[in-house]
C-alpha cells in the first residue's frame, strides 16, 4: 500500500492575481490533470488559487512553468504568474512556456519580463473567421469593435469610456464562449487616461473575474498603442495595482510590476481530486 504523500505548495501573488505554485524540480509529482488542478484552484475545499503554476525542469531554458485555470484548463502564459516564479528563482531567468521562452530579471521597479511578441493574425488568435484583429466588425451590447492580440494566449480588448460602468460578469462568459473564438478567449474592457495611463478590467478565460491579468495587461496596451491611443510605454493599472507595459523597437514586450509570497504549507495529494 502506498503511504500518504504530502507535497508543499508556494502561495505567490502578482498584484492581487494569486496563484499555487507546486515545484516539481526536486520532487517529482504524480501527472497533474485538469480535475486535479480544478481541486487545488477551488477556494471552497481546495488550496485556492486563480491559476495552479507548476515549475519543471527543461531542456531549454532554467525551468518550464505550466498554467492551470481553475476550470482545469491548462494555458499557454500567464503574465503575473511569470514575475512570481522569477522571484522564487531568486535572479534573472529564462522560463519556457507553452507560449514559448520568455526572459525575466529582477529589477528595482519589481520584475521585468519580456513577454515575447505579440501576434495579430486572425487564425493565431485564433478566431473562426477572417477579420481585421484590430478593428473586429462585431460586438456585444454596449461592448463593440474590439481588437484582438495573441500574447501566448487570446485576448479580446474593448475600448470603453468607464471601465466599472461594464457589467464584465455578465459580458464577460457570454463573449468569452462565443463561437467566434474556438479556443474561447480572455475578455479586457480598457479605458485610456492620457498617453501613458490606462484603467483596465479582465474577465480572464477558465477563471472569471480577477484583480489583474499581467497577458491582459500587455494584450490591452499593445492593441492601444496599435490603435494610436498611448505612447509605446504605458502604466496599465487593474483593480488589484499598476504594471508597466513597453513594447520595444525589437518589437517584443516587456511588462514591470511586483510580486509577493505570503504563505508556504502542504497538502495531501490525494485527498484532494
Ligand atoms: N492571470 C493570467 C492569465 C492566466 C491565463 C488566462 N486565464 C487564459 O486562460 O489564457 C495573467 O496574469 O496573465
Amino acid at each position: 500500500m502506498r503511504g500518504i504523500m504530502r507535497v508543499p505548495f508556494i502561495k505567490m501573488h502578482g498584484l492581487g492575481n494569486d496563484f499555487v505554485v507546486l515545484d516539481s524540480r526536486n520532487q517529482p509529482l504524480p501527472p497533474v490533470d485538469a480535475r486535479k488542478a480544478a481541486a487545488l484552484a477551488d477556494r471552497r475545499t481546495g488550496i485556492g488559487c486563480d491559476q495552479l503554476v507548476l515549475m519543471e525542469n527543461s531542456a531549454i531554458a532554467d525551468f518550464r512553468m505550466r498554467i492551470f485555470n481553475p476550470d482545469g484548463s491548462e494555458v499557454g502564459a500567464c503574465g503575473n504568474a511569470s514575475r512570481a516564479v522569477a522571484l522564487l528563482y531568486g535572479q534573472a531567468c529564462t522560463i519556457e512556456t507553452g507560449g514559448g521562452v520568455i526572459e525575466a530579471q529582477l529589477a528595482d521597479a519589481g520584475i521585468a519580463v519580456n513577454m515575447g511578441l505579440p501576434r495579430f493574425d486572425w487564425d493565431i488568435i485564433p478566431l473562426a473567421y477572417a477579420m481585421d484583429t484590430l478593428s473586429m466588425p462585431v460586438g456585444w451590447e454596449e461592448l463593440e469593435n474590439p481588437v484582438a492580440v495573441n500574447v501566448g494566449n487570446p485576448h479580446v480588448v474593448f475600448f470603453v469610456s468607464d471601465t466599472d460602468a461594464v457589467e464584465l460578469d455578465r459580458l464577460g462568459p457570454v463573449i468569452e464562449n462565443d463561437p467566434l473564438f474556438p479556443e474561447r478567449v480572455n475578455v479586457n474592457v480598457a479605458t485610456v487616461t492620457d498617453r501613458g495611463a490606462m484603467r483596465l478590467r479582465v474577465w480572464e478565460r477558465g477563471a472569471g473575474l480577477t484583480r489583474a491579468c499581467g497577458t491582459g495587461a500587455c494584450a490591452s496596451a499593445i492593441a492601444a498603442m496599435r490603435r494610436g491611443l498611448v505612447d509605446r510605454s504605458v502604466a496599465v493599472t487593474l483593480p488589484g495595482g499598476t504594471l508597466t507595459i513597453a513594447w520595444g523597437e525589437d518589437g517584443t514586450i516587456t511588462m514591470t510590476g511586483p510580486a509577493t509570497e505570503s504563505f508556504r504549507g502542504d497538502f495531501e495529494w490525494d485527498a484532494l481530486a
